[in-house]
């Protein structure tokens, strides 16, 4: 039986490398809060400031390594969705390979963690990945580099799991009148009325750079981005894949800040890209 991630990290003083459920995980524990974050796909797995519940949800029942990890960042790329080509995996290789942890700076305020593969995972693009975390708010960015030759392009997420108390009871504003692609109606295209809520099952692609506020009982959260005109928002109502136990299937809703086939990037030789999300508690 594997412990929790909230058992590794009340057995964590400053930071520690750990393993949970096979995976190979970096915990800390300091006095503005707590993150871990796991060395496949870079993933960020939970993050809370003192005395605050994890602001993502992870599953407690995650597929055997190296199955893709539900819950807190995964990172999709260099596709998002299905892939081109037959054999390749849904939502691009980065977040099934192995990352290394280059550097991890503290600083009495909060952390900031840098990530790199550890094997090449385009012909040309080179992603990397800055986490920033403090008492008041995260930030990831995933990095582009164009490494290679000719003009290139590709599609992306930061597939955030958000944790809540009732996916069918959260608010999420900033959408209203936004253009959508509706996947769960073949990519019909259509236009948001008023604020979104959920109400069963959702798979939506919004094409929006504004910053959206998820209202979840008392919490209130404010979702910001760059490099992105991409809202992502997916909740797969009863159609709960088999790695979320049905106790967990409403205390998350994913709200992802993406380059879909409706903003894809295109690179040039030596350019690079910057995709972030940033977290925080709204005043
Ligand atoms: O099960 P996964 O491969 O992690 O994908 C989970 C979900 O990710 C995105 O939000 C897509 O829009 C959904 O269509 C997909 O079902």
């Amino acid at each position: 039986m594997s412990e929790s991630l909230s058992a590794l990290i009340e057995q964590t003083q400053g930071r520690r490398d750990a393993t949970w459920h096979d995976f190979s995980v970096h915990v800390i524990n300091e006095a503005w809060g707590s993150l871990v974050v796991a060395h496949q796909g870079a993933q960020l797995l939970h993050f809370a400031p003192k005395g605050q519940r994890n602001w993502l949800w992870t599953t407690p029942t995650p597929k055997p390594a190296p199955g893709a990890i539900r819950g807190g960042i995964p990172l999709c790329w260099p596709w998002f969705g299905d892939a081109d080509t037959a054999g390749e995996p849904a939502h691009g290789r980065a977040r099934t390979a192995t990352w290394r942890l280059d550097a991890v700076d503290e600083h009495e305020e909060g952390v900031e963690l840098h990530l790199t593969p550890t094997e090449p995972l385009d012909s040309q693009l080179t992603p990397r990945v800055v986490i920033q975390a403090n008492a008041k708010r995260l930030n990831v960015e995933l990095i582009t580099e164009h490494t290679g030759d000719t003009p290139t392009s590709f599609t992306q997420a930061l597939h955030t799991y958000l944790s809540v108390d009732d996916a069918f009871d959260v608010r999420i504003e900033g959408l209203a009148g936004a253009r959508y692609l509706d996947k769960l109606e073949g990519f019909k295209e259509k236009t948001q009325q008023g604020e979104l809520g959920i109400r069963g099952g959702l798979d939506r692609i919004y094409h929006s750079s504004r910053p959206l506020l998820l209202r979840s009982g008392s919490a209130q959260r404010r979702i910001a981005k760059q490099g992105s005109d991409s809202s992502v928002v997916w909740h797969p109502g009863d159609q709960r894949p088999g790695d979320i136990p049905a106790e967990e299937s409403t205390h998350f809703v994913c709200v992802e800040a993406a380059c879909t086939q409706l903003d894809r990037v295109w690179l040039a030789p030596g350019s690079q890209h910057l995709l972030s999300q940033h977290l925080s508690l709204e005043e």
